[in-house]
């Protein structure tokens, strides 16, 4: 495994919910990787609590199964399970009542940095923080990390940062998009401000237009309930993809430091033009042979939700203005394919007559899978055969760059080790979250109020046929969605 190892210093780490499917699947393995891979030092303790009653040893064997199941290689190679179970620990608790909070408090050192993960719905994320204050766990050497979703429109989320403000300051609330966390994202920013070649060009004068798909081939799965209630605008646009644009879009911050970011990133999502309702696509996949559709997936045959959005939006600011950003996310789509691709424009005038055709730099970040840039330039065709152009790309694969044993660690990972480094760079401030609802809130309450139904489209296809149109009008085309 390549990786340079940053130590942490000692820690405590709850997970509220730590028998749920996250900390199952992710927030656990995660942790695992981290210590086989050394970054959890000597005296790092992680402590699982939920409303289920068991002991610690109980708990351990639980950790080990969602290792085995979710860790990945590092599971087989590092034989260091048991040593792992050793920092773990279980406290059941009782997030509506007071059950569990005096011993949790008694197992948590003094001393060191602690950090609470709110692993649970967010109808509790009130009384867990409510909680900490009163049985005096919200001290200086405190922090909450708080999972998606962060309200469900303006007025929730506001009333959320109410909430948490009553019990810790901004500096140790810590609200987790796990799409900042990527590899690539961070990437996006290193390559942006790390290189002289592309900031000078990267602006209304010299691109034409900016694509940002995360197309995904899972349906809603097991989490009907919650995705009927919420959509991929509120899943994936007011977060996720509000997050890439605003990467891909801000001013350089002064430093890479998190409020220079983040006040970059708002000013991104204040820019934002209101929605012209033409520029919009919704849409919902339908059955397929045997396989059910997003109305059977949900359990409502009159659903109006929709599991895929395309849209058309602009800044306006002067480094953007003209500059479309084309966005677009679905599930059941023809493969797990996410990227930002930077189309430039054409050159001025080509001296190479007609017949050489249009060519276009393209400046394409793959999130996922096999994360990676490609930059197609134009070069001459090899041969004799006279001054024919063509695109090769200069492609830059992680994996190949890193070496055939990389292993990145999962964005998980990487943010919870942040927390506990203090590092608020990789996650949202309040101001941020509500900026962005305040963007999705009239497109959202538009499409209520027209009683608008979502475009049909078929699984494993690229999404309705309007999501096509609404880049065909502008005579462009959207990427290929590839595995
Ligand atoms: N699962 C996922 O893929 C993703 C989840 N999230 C977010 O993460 C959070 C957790 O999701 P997920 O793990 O799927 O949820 P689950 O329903 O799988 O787990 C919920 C957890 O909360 C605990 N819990 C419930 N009620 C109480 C209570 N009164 N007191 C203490 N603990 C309680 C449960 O404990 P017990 O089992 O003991 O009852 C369980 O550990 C949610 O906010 C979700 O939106 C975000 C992105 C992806
Ligand atoms: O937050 C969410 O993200 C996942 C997609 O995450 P990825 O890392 O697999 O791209 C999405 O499936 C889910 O609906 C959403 O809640």
């Amino acid at each position: 495994m390549v990786s340079r190892v940053i130590p942490v210093e000692p820690f405590d780490l709850v997970i509220f919910g730590g028998t749920g499917d996250l900390a199952r699947r992710k927030i656990l393995p995660g942790l695992f990787r981290r210590f086989c891979d050394g970054q959890m030092p000597d005296g790092a303790r992680v402590i699982g609590a939920a409303r289920s009653e068991m002991d610690t040893a109980a708990y351990r064997v639980t950790v080990g199964e969602a290792i085995g199941e979710f860790g990945g290689d590092s599971a087989v190679d590092c034989d260091a399970v048991d040593a792992f179970l050793e920092r773990v620990e279980y406290q059941a608790v009782d997030a509506k009542g007071e059950g569990g909070w005096e011993a949790l408090r008694g197992l948590l050192r003094d001393g060191m940095v602690r950090a609470f993960y709110f692993s649970v719905a967010p109808s509790l994320f009130g009384d867990i923080a409510e909680r900490l204050r009163s049985f005096g766990l919200a001290d200086a050497q405190s922090r909450i990390v708080v999972e998606k979703p962060f309200g469900h429109d303006l007025a929730s989320a506001r009333s959320l940062n109410a909430t948490l403000a009553q019990h810790f300051d901004e500096e140790q609330i810590y609200r987790i998009d796990h799409y900042l966390g990527k590899e690539t994202v961070q990437n996006l920013m290193a390559v942006r401000f790390g290189n002289m070649l592309f900031e000078p060009l990267w602006n209304a004068q010299f691109i034409d237009h900016i694509q940002i798909t995360v197309a995904e081939t899972v349906g809603v799965g097991g989490r009907g309930e919650y995705y009927d209630k919420s959509g991929a605008m509120r899943d994936m646009v007011q977060n996720h993809l509000m997050q890439l644009l605003c990467l891909i879009a801000m001013e350089p911050p002064s430093k890479f430091d998190p409020d220079a970011v983040r006040d970059e990133k708002l000013k991104v999502i204040r820019a934002l033009d209101p929605i012209d309702y033409h520029q919009l696509v919704r849409g919902q996949y339908g059955p397929a042979g045997d396989a059910p559709g997003y109305r059977e997936d949900v359990g409502d045959a009159r659903s109006r939700t929709e599991s895929f959005v395309a849209m058309k939006v602009h800044l306006s600011n002067w480094r953007w203005a003209g500059t479309p950003f084309y966005l677009r996310t679905g599930k059941k789509l023809r493969a797990r394919d996410s990227e930002i691709a930077v189309v430039f424009k054409d050159t001025p005038h080509s001296i190479f007559g007609p017949e050489a055709g249009q060519h276009r730099n393209v400046l394409a970040i793959r999130l996922q899978p096999n994360e990676g840039m490609t930059l197609d330039v134009t070069i001459k065709e090899p041969g004799p055969g006279g001054m024919r152009l063509i695109d090769v790309p200069l492609d830059m694969s992680f994996a190949d760059a890193l070496g055939p044993d990389a292993e990145a660690p999962d964005a998980y990972e990487r943010l919870i080790m942040d927390v506990i480094r203090g590092n608020q760079t990789l996650f949202m401030r309040g101001d941020e979250v509500e900026a962005a609802w305040a963007w999705t809130d009239p497109i959202i309450e538009g499409w209520q109020s027209r009683g608008d139904v979502p475009k049909p489209y078929d699984p494993g296809s690229s999404g309705p046929e309007d999501a096509l149109m609404l880049m065909h009008r502008d005579g462009r085309r959207w990427r290929e969605i590839k595995a």
